[in-house]
């Protein structure tokens, strides 16, 4: 079933942030229908960094053809303000589609753009956001590669402004809608209200970010279609990194932390090693 399909059915579609193949085969593993490939967890892994516009297209697009490769989920990817203008954001288009991407998500934010959980946002003009998703549109090699318009709007100019914003965006060609950050449950369900029943709508449950977080039952009764949960597994990981490292460099042996890690054949099956050497074995001429 294609991704714009899908989103017109139940439940809510729940894509887990990943930035690497082995995130998204964890999560393929665990059975989610879709993955979505978070700029901010890339900014945060590859640069170690925040997610304040570092991260370049090539870098998302070489991540987007590594996890294509590893899993056949459909990938929703970050494209950022589409690092540009809308030149830019039709040769994002192009690179990402090629990539193995089934959605790009592309926001309203002036360059150089920051998470839409950080303070300080400033956004380009609404016209020129238009211009650059009917670009993106008239740019990808098929229809079924979605185009979801985010809004900044809320945090820099409010939420009547965001919505006009939106408006404006699903005329343009939005195939879904991501109105970034509301700021309580009151504006969630407004969102929802105005939009629920016109357009797949997003939602972005950022731990310890503007929005209070909702389970992904909870927002599907709301309505909304898609919710992400972007940057959770770095924050996950990152935890049980910080704990390794200092228990390593505490007792300079691996042995404490053992219950809390795969040990070396734990991994292999996780990564596929046996069926991998088999398939090897196949075709290396051993077989006679
Ligand atoms: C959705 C998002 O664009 C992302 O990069 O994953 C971020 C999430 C985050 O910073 O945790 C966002 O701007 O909301």
């Amino acid at each position: 079933m294609s991704l714009r399909a899908r989103l017109a059915e139940d439940p809510i579609l729940v894509a887990p942030g990943v930035y690497d193949a082995l995130t998204a085969a964890l999560a393929a593993e665990a059975g989610f229908e879709a993955l979505y490939l978070s700029g901010a967890a890339v900014a945060y892994t590859r640069l170690g960094r925040p997610d304040i516009g570092l991260t370049s297209a090539t870098e998302m697009a070489d991540t987007m053809a590594l996890i294509a490769d590893r899993v056949s989920l459909p990938v929703i990817i970050d494209a950022d303000t589409g690092f540009g203008n809308a030149l830019n954001a039709q040769r994002t288009m192009r690179m990402y589609e090629r990539a193995g991407a089934a959605a790009l998500q592309v926001e309203d934010q002036s360059y150089p753009k920051r998470c839409g959980h950080l303070a300080d946002k400033s956004l380009i003009p609404q016209a020129e956001m238009a211009g650059k998703i009917g670009a993106m549109a008239e740019a990808r090699a098929s229809d079924e590669t979605l185009i979801i318009a985010r809004t900044d709007a809320i945090a820099v100019e409010g939420i009547d402004a965001a919505f006009a914003r939106a408006e404006a965006y699903i005329a343009a060609g939005a195939d879904a809608l991501f109105i970034e950050a509301p700021r309580s449950g009151d504006e969630m369900t407004r969102v929802a209200q105005t939009f629920g029943d016109r357009i797949p709508l997003l939602a972005n449950m950022v731990e310890g970010g503007a929005t209070p977080i909702s389970s992904a039952e909870d927002l599907q009764s709301m309505g909304f279609s898609i919710v992400i949960f972007p940057g959770g597994i770095v924050r996950a990981l990152a935890k049980t990194a910080q704990d390794y490292y200092a228990s390593l460099a505490q007792n300079g042996s691996n042995r404490p932390f053992g219950d809390r890690m795969f040990d070396f054949g734990g991994l292999n099956e996780v990564i596929g090693t046996p069926e991998m050497l088999a398939e090897g074995r196949k075709w290396d001429g051993s077989d006679g």
